[in-house]
C-alpha cells in the first residue's frame, strides 16, 4: 500500500485577478463605448450604460459599481507576461515541491480566456510561460533532486470527458478514490522533459477541441479545457526509503459563461449552451456556497452537480493554491455579462482552500518488494538444501549396493574364485557407475549455479527497476498499452470507488515470471 502523508495544512485565500481586453472591431462598429475603468492596481469601476442621468427617480442610485480584486489588468497595460507574473508565476515553486495549484480562466465568450491561457505564437499565454518556468526551476535544483513530469489534456464537452491527446478513446469516466482524489480513468498521461514538447502536444490537442463560431466569437471554445501537469520530486542518490513529493497543476480554460438568452445562439449552440450553463451554474453555486461565511467547513457544497465542479473540487474547496482570472469586455454592449462576471469573481475572493504538501511514502511500497525478494531468497535456500540432500542420497546409493554383495560361507576354492571375480566385476561396475554419477552431479551443480545466476539477475532487475522514475515510465507505457478503446457514447453515470492499484513495472513482472520458471526448473532437478 502506498501512503499519502502531508505536512500541516494551511488556509489559503483564492486569488482573483481581472483582465479586461481591448474593444474589438465588432464592438467599435456597433458604436459600443468603454464602460470599465481601472483605478489603481486593484480596483475597477463599471458604468451602467442604460441608466439615464436625468432620471430623477434613480438619482439616489449610483451609476457606478466598484469592485476590488487582487489585481486588475486593463486593455492598456496588460501584456501576457504581466498577467502571468502577477497571477501564476508564484505557484511554480510550490508545484515542483509537492503542492497542488489551479489556474482557471473564467468569463463570457470572446473575452480572452483562451488568449490568456494558450495565447498566440508571438504572445504565448500562461500555459507556455508556466511550463517554461517549471522546467527552469527543475533544472536549477536538479543537482540533488530528481523529477518526473507528465501531462494530460482533456475537455469537458456536453458533460462528457474527452482526451484531447487521444480523442479516439471516446468519453472517459471520472472517478473518485478513497482519499477523495479525482481521477480520469484511462486518460493519456505523457511524460515530458521540456515546455516546447508540451506546447506541441497542446497545440495538437487544441485542434481536437470543440470550437465553433458563435454570435460573439468566431473561434469560440464550446468546451472546458483542462491541462493537468504532474510533477514528482525525490532526492537523488538516497536510499529506496525516500519520500516522493507530488505536485499537480491544473490549468483550465473554461467555456464562455454567458447566459443562453444573452446570445443569439440557436440549435446545437443552444444545447451546448445549456450544458455549459449547467456546469457553470454548478460552478457558480459552489462559489456561492464556498464564499459564504465559514467557507467549505461550514456550508454544504454540492460539487457533484457537474463534471466541471467535480474536477475542480480540490481547486475550490480542497488542497490547492488557486487563482481565478476573470475576463470581461470593456464594451457598453456587454454590460450585463460583465456585471454578472464581476459579481461572481468578487464572491470567489472569499473562498478559502486548505493547502498541504503531498508526500508519497515510497518506503512502504518498496518494503513489499523487499518482502518478495526475501521470500524468493528463502525459496532459493530451500531449493539449494534440497539439491544438496539429493546429492548426498546419490552419493550413498553405491554403498547400499555394495552392502548387497555378500560372500556365501563354506564354498569351494573354485566357487570362491568365481565369487571373487563376480564381486570384482560388481565393484568395477559400481565404481564406473559412481564415476558417472559424480559426473552427473557436477553437471547438476553447474545447472544449479546457472539457475542461481539467472535468479539473482532477475532479483536485481526487480530491485534496480524499482525507482520512482522507471515506475512512472513503466506506468505511462502500461497505460498506453492497456487502455481499452472507449465507447463513443457519453457514459450514463460515473463509476465510483477506488481506482485499482497500479500494475507493477514491466521489467519486474518479466523478472518475476522468469524467476517462477527458474524455480520450477530447480524443483524439477531437485526431485
Ligand atoms: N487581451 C487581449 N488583447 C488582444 N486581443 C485579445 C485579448 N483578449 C482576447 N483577444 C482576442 O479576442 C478574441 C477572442 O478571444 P478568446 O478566443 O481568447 O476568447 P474566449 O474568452 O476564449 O472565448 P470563448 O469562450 O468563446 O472561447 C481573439 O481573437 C483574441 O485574440
Amino acid at each position: 500500500m502506498r501512503e499519502i502523508a502531508a505536512a500541516e495544512p494551511k488556509d489559503q485565500q483564492l486569488m482573483v485577478a481581472l483582465r479586461i481586453r481591448p474593444l474589438n472591431d465588432a464592438e467599435l462598429e456597433e458604436g459600443a463605448t468603454t464602460i470599465t475603468h481601472k483605478v489603481g492596481d486593484q480596483m475597477v469601476v463599471l458604468m451602467d450604460p442604460s441608466e439615464d442621468p436625468e432620471d430623477t427617480l434613480r438619482t439616489h442610485r449610483s451609476r457606478e459599481k466598484t469592485f476590488i480584486f487582487d489585481t486588475v489588468f486593463d486593455q492598456h497595460a496588460s501584456q501576457q507576461e504581466d498577467v502571468y507574473c502577477a497571477t501564476t508565476q508564484h505557484l511554480v515553486e510550490g508545484v515542483i515541491s509537492g503542492y497542488n495549484a489551479t489556474v482557471f480562466a473564467y468569463g463570457p465568450s470572446g473575452t480572452g480566456k483562451t488568449y490568456t491561457m494558450l495565447g498566440m505564437d508571438a504572445e504565448p499565454g500562461i500555459y507556455l510561460q508556466t511550463l517554461t518556468d517549471l522546467f527552469q526551476a527543475i533544472e536549477e535544483t536538479s543537482n540533488n533532486m530528481d523529477y518526473s513530469v507528465s501531462m494530460s489534456y482533456l475537455e469537458i464537452y456536453n458533460e462528457g470527458i474527452r482526451d484531447l491527446l487521444n480523442p479516439s478513446l471516446g468519453f472517459l469516466d471520472l472517478r473518485e478514490d478513497s482519499r477523495g482524489s479525482i481521477q480520469i480513468a484511462g486518460i493519456t498521461e505523457v511524460s515530458t522533459s521540456n515546455a516546447q514538447e508540451i506546447m506541441q502536444l497542446l497545440t495538437k490537442g487544441n485542434r481536437q477541441r470543440t470550437q465553433e463560431p458563435t454570435a460573439t466569437n468566431q473561434t469560440s471554445s464550446r468546451s472546458h479545457a483542462v491541462l493537468q501537469v504532474t510533477v514528482r520530486q525525490w532526492s537523488r542518490g538516497t536510499e529506496l526509503m525516500e519520500a516522493v513529493h507530488i505536485g499537480r497543476l491544473f490549468m483550465v480554460d473554461l467555456a464562455g459563461s454567458e447566459r443562453a438568452s444573452q446570445t443569439q445562439n440557436r440549435g446545437k449552440r443552444m444545447k451546448e449552451g445549456a450544458h455549459i450553463n449547467r456546469s457553470l451554474l454548478a460552478l457558480g453555486n459552489c462559489i456561492n456556497a464556498l464564499s459564504e461565511k465559514g467557507g467549505s467547513r461550514a456550508q454544504y457544497v454540492n460539487f457533484r452537480d457537474s463534471k466541471l465542479t467535480r474536477l475542480l473540487k480540490d481547486a475550490l474547496g480542497g488542497n490547492s493554491r488557486t487563482v481565478m482570472i476573470a475576463h470581461i469586455s470593456p464594451a457598453s454592449t456587454h454590460f450585463e455579462e460583465s456585471r454578472t462576471t464581476l459579481i461572481y469573481a468578487y464572491r470567489a475572493k472569499n473562498i478559502k482552500t486548505r493547502v498541504k504538501r503531498n508526500l508519497l511514502n515510497v518506503s512502504y511500497h518498496i518494503a513489499q518488494y523487499t518482502d518478495v525478494i526475501s521470500d524468493l531468497r528463502r525459496e532459493i535456500e530451500h531449493l539449494k538444501s534440497k539439491i544438496e540432500k539429493q546429492e548426498k542420497e546419490k552419493r550413498s546409493e553405491p554403498n547400499t549396493r555394495d552392502a548387497q554383495v555378500t560372500i556365501p560361507p563354506n564354498d569351494t576354492e573354485e566357487e570362491r574364485r568365481l565369487q571373487m571375480n563376480k564381486i570384482r566385476a560388481q565393484l568395477i561396475g559400481a565404481f564406473k557407475e559412481q564415476m558417472e554419477m559424480r559426473h552427473s552431479l557436477v553437471e547438476l551443480e553447474n545447472t544449479n549455479i546457472e539457475l542461481h545466476i539467472d535468479t539473482s539477475r532477475h532479483l536485481l532487475t526487480i530491485a534496480e527497476d524499482w525507482s520512482p522514475r522507471s515506475w512512472e515510465r513503466e506506468k505511462t507505457h502500461h497505460m498506453h498499452r492497456e487502455r481499452p478503446h472507449g465507447d463513443e457514447e457519453p457514459p450514463e453515470a460515473d463509476t465510483e470507488g477506488d481506482e485499482g492499484e497500479s500494475a507493477e513495472p514491466h521489467e519486474v513482472a518479466l523478472a518475476r515470471e522468469e524467476i517462477n520458471m527458474l524455480l520450477a526448473e530447480q524443483r524439477k532437478t531437485a526431485v
